[in-house]
């Protein structure tokens, strides 16, 4: 009989985990793989499913597609792993139970990168392997992505009329990880053609169960759940799953009376738990027609964002000259400098002073700690500068509520340097999501939304600014980058100092029509050694030979040489000021009086453009 006719009038017990039962019995590499070499620990493992009483079995193939057998240089063997693990799943069921071929989600928890293009090459030539061998059924299972399972399907459907079950995890009982709920991610799933529509992985018998209390049974299709053991918890290096298969007897009843009629385990489940599903649900016939809890709804807090006390610098620079200037928290314990700059340039009048979040991957004090201070002490508006170094998700998310809290409204998002540049090079460069991913982020907190989607009961009020390398070998692309961040929420820019009149015509021509306003850097040089290093270590910067001329005459009279360095500084100021509203200027060394010269002089100077322009 068709797998589908039986499910029409009986339930299906489905196997449990493969990956997780490999990984406690000590297997810590690619699991697909032991399709190969492995061949006889996968039938036994089949067998053992068969024997607790599944009656579909799913084929050793969740990770075996080109994206991910790459990470284990197999990416040539997709062939051979499906092929091999068809047949493996066909010779165990010996006719005693279906074989459905597996394939796995891609994008998961974390913001992927993966287009949906090579996604769809990657399915092609992994579907293809499994349909060549026979298999009774196609299960898609673990996505977290309703727009990656909806692709897939589409072409699955397209491509045979065999039974195809599709398979969601959910982000939290309820919905999906963009807040889809699943009563419609079921739906549409159903309109694309799949059989059987479900829940697998991830969470549990509980989220699963209240999950279901909201979904209504399918028109066409049958409802399918896959519950996870428990949490897993990680103990001597190890991860480990703890729900027991009692607990999975309890919760049988409970799925059957929700509408499940295909029922297995994913994560974390063995043979046991197996079997209590079936020998529960023995005799049991499936539920024909279903109550539906009515379904809470999800309110985004309407409580408004706290108001800002001072207007964005986007605003303010589109209107008027500005000047902020980076003050880095310093490397050591005593902050009393850093508070003596902060003053001197609150009373020199610029708009914001920039806190770096430990640049060049160094550590300092804490920037958001520093910033509140200013804040509190000054009056002067912090922007603080965070990286995608040194938090992940977890980390980032709760950054940010954290300066919310702190009323720090004003962000750069940036990359990071890489660790291996600075003090600690063996510490990790988290990356979790890049610059883009990280203004998205924020500028979503502003909708009142956490990373994952989830209500956070107020609307944050970030600004954010983006990174601008002008000192790289094509401006061009330079340019395409911003325009991506402002694709993705960017306000305004903040960019690298530059170092010749040309550079500023060149940079001004290049980012003109852009709709977010630009602070363009500069910096004073402190002497000849550093003029030097700046031109020859640091990738992208160029200094024009007649300035490292003016630093080197000065090599042996410090004092002078800085004297230099301003002047030249303030004939950059001069060309950029006729050029750009927003100056960034950045403090060498914590050598405050610099900054201060030069935006009390950058004032000067906007004040006499504007009487001028005034007098036009
Ligand atoms: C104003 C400013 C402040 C900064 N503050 C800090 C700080 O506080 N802490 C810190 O650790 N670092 C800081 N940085 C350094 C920054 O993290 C790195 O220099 C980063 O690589 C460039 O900025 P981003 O993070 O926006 O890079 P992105 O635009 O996200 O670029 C990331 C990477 O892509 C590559 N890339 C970018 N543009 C191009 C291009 N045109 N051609 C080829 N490849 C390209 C580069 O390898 C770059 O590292 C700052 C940089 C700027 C401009
Ligand atoms: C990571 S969720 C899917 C797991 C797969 N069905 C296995 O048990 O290996
Ligand atoms: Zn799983």
């Amino acid at each position: 009989m068709n797998f589908l006719d039986k499910l029409k009038n009986e339930f299906i017990i489905a196997d449990g985990a493969m990956g997780t039962l490999l990984y406690s019995y000590g297997t810590d590499s690619c699991f697909e793989e032991l399709n190969l070499s492995q061949s006889e620990q996968i039938q036994h493992i089949h067998e053992a499913y068969i024997n607790a009483g599944a009656g579909l079995v799913q084929t050793n193939t969740y990770a075996a597609n080109y994206l991910k057998l790459q990470r284990y240089g197999l990416e040539d063997s997709v062939k051979e792993i499906n092929s091999a693990a068809a047949r493996i799943a066909k010779k165990a069921s010996n006719g005693k139970a279906y074989v459905a071929g597996t394939i796995g989600g891609n994008r998961g928890i974390k913001p992927s990168m993966v287009s949906l293009e090579e996604i769809k090459r990657s399915f092609r030539e992994q579907l293809y392997c499994l349909l060549l061998e026979g298999v009774d059924s196609i299960l898609l299972e673990t996505y977290y992505d309703l727009e990656e399972l909806e692709t897939v399907l589409a072409i699955a459907r397209k491509e045979t009329d065999l039974p195809i079950i599709a398979q969601v995890s959910l982000q939290e009982a309820g919905v999906l990880q963009d807040q889809t709920p699943i009563a419609e991610a079921f739906s549409r799933l159903e309109g694309i053609g799949a059989d059987v529509v479900g829940l697998n992985c991830r969470l549990g018998p509980h989220h699963m169960l209240k999950t279901l209390e909201s979904v209504p049974l399918p028109k066409q299709a049958f409802l399918s759940a896959y519950p996870n053991a428990s949490i897993p918890a990680y103990t001597d290096g190890k991860f480990h799953y703890e729900g027991d298969a009692d607990y999975f007897r309890q919760s049988a009843r409970d799925f059957r009376n929700q509408g499940v009629r295909l029922l297995g385990g994913c994560c974390g489940t063995t043979p046991a738990h197996i079997k209590a599903f079936a020998d529960e649900l023995k005799g049991l016939a499936p539920l024909e027609e279903k109550e539906v809890k009515a379904k809470k709804e999800i309110i985004v807090s309407e409580k408004p964002s706290p108001s800002r006390d001072l207007p964005p610098l986007q605003e303010i620079v589109k209107e008027r000259p500005s000047v902020i200037v980076e003050l880095d928290p310093p490397r050591k314990l005593d902050t009393t400098r850093f508070f003596e700059g902060a003053k001197a340039l609150k009373e020199a009048g610029i708009d914001s002073i920039t806190l770096a979040d430990n640049s060049l991957a160094s550590p300092r004090v804490c920037n958001s700690a520093l910033g509140y201070l200013v804040k509190q002490q000054t009056g002067l508006r912090p922007l603080v500068h965070v990286t995608c170094r040194d938090r992940n998700i977890i980390g980032l998310q709760s950054h940010l509520m954290g300066l919310h809290a702190l009323g720090l409204n004003d962000i750069l998002a940036v990359t990071g340097d890489p660790a291996r540049v600075g003090d600690f090079p063996g510490a990790s460069s988290v990356y979790d999501v890049s610059s883009f991913e990280l203004i998205s982020m924020i500028k979503q907190l502003n909708e009142g939304l956490s990373v994952s989607g989830k209500d956070l009961g107020q609307k944050a009020a970030f600004s954010v600014a983006g990174a601008f390398n002008p000192n790289v070998r094509s401006l061009e692309k330079a340019v395409a980058r911003l325009e991506k961040k402002i694709d993705h929420g960017a306000d305004y820019f903040i960019s690298q100092p530059v170092f010749s009149e040309e550079k500023l015509l060149e940079v001004h021509e290049a980012v003109r029509h852009l709709k977010a306003p630009v602070y363009i850097g500069l910096m004073p040089l402190t002497g000849s050694r550093n003029a030097e290093f700046l031109h020859n270590e640091v990738p992208g910067i160029k200094i024009a030979d007649s300035i490292r001329d003016r630093m080197a005459a000065l090599k042996d009279d410090p004092v002078q040489a800085g004297h230099e360095g301003i002047a030249i500084a303030k004939s950059l100021i001069d060309a950029a000021a006729e050029l750009f509203n927003g100056i960034y200027l950045i403090t060498p060394f914590m050598r405050y009086e610099m900054s201060v010269e030069l935006s009390n002089y950058t004032r000067e100077k906007t004040e006499r453009l504007s009487r001028r322009k005034q007098h036009a």
